[in-house]
């Protein structure tokens, strides 16, 4: 079997700090572990200058890469073109987005130096799997150096509408660099039908059947893959969760009052200051539930060195306070606000404690937070998930309580209503969860990507030698 060489931005390499920040790191590293292989991108560390090559660190059975950046790499590539202008567009924040040209240049410019350090590290017979907005034009730059072999895509984050995606200057060459890949997968239907539609509408290209895409000169497969999670290892741990020192602690914590959790990196896609303003209405309409209930809310910094997160930062302090000033009392405090990161085992064990999860991001590529706290429930006495329809979880997690996270009334409605909901109907909710989270699970996401990419390259019909125009 060929070797799979992964690439994306960030790379977590074992017992390093930023191992374990995000999702698509968690996922990566799990992805790796069953047949091993390469996984290049960068350190998670600034340095004086960009290095000239990668450090290679092995930690059997995989090859960790890893490039330090310098500072003005980090800022415009990293805080610049990749945080404030991609992120925020692909979250629909246009409001946030900013487009400076030299952010550009700069994302251009860490991409083909990726590309040069990378080539070297390839054999001829690699799979190439990129992940992620900060690594959009990899494969044109690894094109550029003669890199023949296969190379996918996969992007994380959700892809925009049409209107919104068009307001980024690059949109061209954005979308043409996509359609240097082999494969280009998606978390939801949502995001695949966005991308055709600027295929057929702004690129000139064609939409062929079987996922087959034809554009700028080159034939490729979109599809939709969405990413998943290791439900049984999840389970198991969160059956033994007991034995976590922190897990009891947070138990005896509880006494007998319901949690409800929030876990999230301090990011404004996650609609955290939404939530406690949801929180906050359910308290003033609900004054039943006082001193029943507590919210804890874990959010790891994040992408710190961006503006809009410290602002968020600062935001969210603010309204914490104000809430557990307007309604805590000598033995009760309603919000629980951690700005720091807890280890996943410890995390799986809180969801298992927890009457019910607040997953309520205004826009989110999937959301792993959604599908690890649906694994983590007792099968006979299972939390409540309350889940944003912007997730793209909420495709398969549609038995949750779907909510609208703009909407703060309807929020704290369904709160009430997961702390009033029968054990039957939780039991019946879960049971509907859990099917798909098993059937499509981290491996089978991993598996599929890689089958359609060793089925590379693709050929439209008409591209085929005797095919009549
Ligand atoms: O690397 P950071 O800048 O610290 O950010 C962490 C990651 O955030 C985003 O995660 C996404 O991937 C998850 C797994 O597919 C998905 O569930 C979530 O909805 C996405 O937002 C980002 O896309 C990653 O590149 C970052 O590493
Ligand atoms: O304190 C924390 C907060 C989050 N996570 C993990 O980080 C990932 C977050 O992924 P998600 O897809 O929910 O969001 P992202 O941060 O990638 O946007 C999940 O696996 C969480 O279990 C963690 O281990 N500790």
């Amino acid at each position: 079997m060929s070797r799979l060489v992964v690439v994306s931005n960030r790379v977590a390499v074992p017992n390093q700090q930023a191992a374990n920040t995000g999702g698509l790191a968690v996922a990566l590293r799990e992805a790796l572990q069953a047949n091993g292989g390469v996984w290049f991108g960068w350190s998670g560390k600034i340095a004086q200058r960009t290095s000239s090559q990668p450090t290679l660190t092995e930690v059997a059975p995989v090859t960790y890469a890893t490039v330090d950046l310098g500072r003005k790499d980090h800022s415009e590539y990293y805080n610049g073109f990749a945080n404030r202008t991609l992120w925020p567009l692909f979250h629909y924040r246009l409001d946030l987005a900013e487009f400076p040209r030299q952010n550009y240049e700069g994302y251009l410019r860490v991409n083909s130096l990726f590309a040069e350090q990378l080539r070297p590290l390839l054999g001829d017979d690699d799979d190439i799997w990129i992940h992620d907005y900060h690594m959009i034009p990899l494969a044109s730059e690894l094109r550029r150096l003669g890199v023949r072999q296969r190379i996918g895509f996969f992007l994380h984050t959700p892809f925009p509408a049409l209107e919104v995606f068009l307001a980024l200057p690059s949109h061209e060459r954005i979308a043409r660099s996509l359609c240097a890949y082999d494969v280009v997968g998606f978390q939801t239907m949502n995001d695949l039908r966005a991308f055709l539609d600027y295929i057929v509408n702004e690129s000139g290209g064609e939409v062929l059947e079987d996922g087959l895409v034809k554009a700028y000169g080159r034939t490729l497969k979109a599809q939709v893959f969405p990413i998943g999670v290791e439900a049984e290892n999840l389970a198991r741990t969160a059956a033994h969760a007991l034995k976590v020192p922190a897990v009891r602690r947070f138990r005896e914590s509880q006494r007998d009052r319901a949690f409800l959790m929030g876990v999230d990196r301090l990011d404004y896609s996650k609609g955290i200051p939404e939530r406690f303003e949801a929180f906050q209405r359910f308290l003033e309409r609900y004054p039943a539930w006082h001193r029943q209930v507590v919210m804890v809310q874990i959010a790891p910094g994040s992408r710190a060195e961006v503006p809009e997160y410290k602002q968020i930062r600062e935001e969210l302090e603010a309204r914490a306070g104000h809430l557990n000033g307007a309604f805590a009392d000598y033995d009760w405090t309603p919000l629980r606000y951690l700005n720091k990161g807890v280890p996943r085992e410890t995390l799986v064990g809180f969801f298992r404690l927890s009457a019910a999860a607040l997953v309520t991001p205004l826009r989110d590529g999937m959301n792993l937070v959604a599908k690890e706290y649906v694994c983590a429930q007792s099968p006979h006495e299972p939390g409540v998930l309350i889940l944003s329809r912007f997730a793209g979880a909420a495709r398969e997690l549609d038995a949750a309580l779907l909510v609208n996270p703009f909407d703060p009334d309807g929020v704290a409605d369904a709160i009430a209503r997961a702390l009033n909901m029968s054990m039957e109907e939780r039991v019946e909710r879960w049971e509907a969860m859990i099917k798909p989270l098993r059937e499509n699970s981290l491996d089978a996401w991993r598996d599929s990507f890689l089958k359609a990419l060793r089925q590379a390259p693709y050929a439209a019909p008409s591209d085929t030698p005797g095919h009549a125009p």
